[in-house]
């Protein structure tokens, strides 16, 4: 059996929700260091290899600000999982993820990981960020590296 590691955010953006661990990129860091550092932070843990699965794009109602997020998969990690002040951890069965309490776009992706297959996607949420109005997920051969330009002209 695959298990999957997510935590149950316990405050700001996606409170209430089981998610990946992850988080804003910061001044200096590659996308995949900012992943590196978000997982340690929030779960205890070192992740040393990281594989690239997806980039999401999310837009919320009117607001002009959309939110590129990249998906990375780890098959191993060094240290013990702990509760963290922004996250609690738990381990779940991959094909028995709880969707009732994840984000809505979760569910419409997930099977690409559990396929290996690469992936890109774009959701735009109602403004009250829990009803998805417009979607597109596809399955990519290269993932795109400015995944908010390209799919100007792509979805
Ligand atoms: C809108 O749908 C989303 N779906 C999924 N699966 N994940 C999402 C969605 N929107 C945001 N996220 C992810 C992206 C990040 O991994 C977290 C949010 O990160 P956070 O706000 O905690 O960012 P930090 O840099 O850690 O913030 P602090 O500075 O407050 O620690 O959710």
């Amino acid at each position: 059996k695959r298990l999957v590691l997510l935590g149950m955010k316990k405050r700001g953006f996606g409170v209430g929700l089981w998610n990946g661990f992850g988080g804003k990129v910061e001044p200096g860091e590659t996308i995949e260091q900012g992943a590196r550092r978000e997982v340690e932070e929030e779960s205890g843990v070192h992740v040393e290899t990281l594989h690239p699965a997806g980039v999401l794009w999310f837009e919320f109602g009117t607001d002009p600000m959309g939110l590129e997020c990249h998906v990375f998969t780890a098959n191993a990690h060094e240290g013990t999982v702990v509760e963290t002040e922004e996250m609690r951890p738990q381990w779940w069965d991959a094909e028995a993820l709880p969707f009732d309490s994840m984000w809505p776009d979760d569910i419409l992706w997930w099977d690409h990981i559990l396929k290996r297959q690469q992936f890109a996607a774009a959701f735009w949420f109602a403004a009250d960020q829990k009803q998805i109005l417009r979607q597109a997920v596809n399955a990519v051969d290269v993932l795109p590296t400015h995944w908010h330009l390209a799919l100007k002209g792509w979805a």
